[in-house]
């Protein structure tokens, strides 16, 4: 049975270097984030998962359909529904993905009892806690929320900057869960200046952690037709 105590951080990253980095640079990577035993467990619960939920917005309403509902549907739905995103996307702010939202799922008592669930518990317990808080120097977090994420070919996430209407976030974080990205994959978490250019983009990193604080524009760029995998990730935000 997996429980949140099989969920190890490498014991050997030199956090002080990767806190000078981030306050300067307002994000930064860590590579190698949970032990290599951690990451793989990890990456085979992911892979395996069978919950999922189909994350998209129209304008400035958000919905989520589980991935079986919208399987289920006729394949011109399928057509005519990706017709819309893209053409909204043009014009407005767009997302289209699949997640599980972990947290949500423990807060409301679903699916109790999924392994996945540790994720939260474990995020929300000292060890996690007090590495964010050393490492953004914000001794104001009090509480993270959880979430995977699973971007198919086609799916993308405009320009945001992560501003919640309720939640206080202080930084963002995203652990990648797909192994040997390919760059041509597209993909990327990219942070974007006032004119939309790219200031910096990341690759899709297995066992990498990305910290970034927010508010902060970025954005996830569409998965190409191409991509041999799905860009799978483990992430949320530090709130305080
Ligand atoms: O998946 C990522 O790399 C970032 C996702 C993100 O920006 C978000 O969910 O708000
Ligand atoms: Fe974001």
């Amino acid at each position: 049975m997996f429980s949140r105590a099989d969920i190890q951080i490498n014991p050997e990253l030199n956090l002080s270097d990767y806190a000078a980095l981030l306050k300067e640079n307002g994000r930064v990577q860590i590579p190698n984030f949970f032990t290599d035993e951690t990451a793989e467990t990890l990456h085979n619960l992911i892979k395996t998962n069978q919950t999922w939920n189909l994350a998209y917005n129209e304008y400035d309403q958000f919905f989520e359909s589980t991935k079986q509902d919208f399987e289920d549907t006729p394949a011109e739905f399928k057509t005519n529904f990706m017709k819309a995103i893209y053409e909204r996307a043009s014009s407005t702010f767009q997302y289209v993905f699949m997640q599980y939202y972990i947290t949500q799922a423990v807060k409301n008592r679903e699916e109790m009892g999924h392994p996945l669930h540790e994720l939260h518990h474990w995020a929300n317990e000292d060890d996690f806690l007090s590495l964010l808080k050393s490492l953004v120097g914000d001794s104001a977090i009090r509480w993270c929320d959880v979430f995977i994420s699973r971007y198919e070919p086609g799916h993308f996430l405009s320009k945001h900057d992560d501003t919640h209407p309720k939640h206080d976030r202080s930084v963002a974080y995203t652990i990648g869960m797909t192994k040997e990205w390919n760059p041509n994959w597209g993909g990327h978490l990219v942070f974007l200046d006032k004119k939309g250019g790219i200031k910096e983009g990341f690759i899709p990193e297995f066992n990498t952690l990305n910290l970034f604080h927010n508010p902060q524009d970025h954005a996830v760029q569409l998965v190409a037709p191409n991509a041999g995998k799905p860009r799978d990730s483990f992430l949320g935000w530090a709130n305080r």
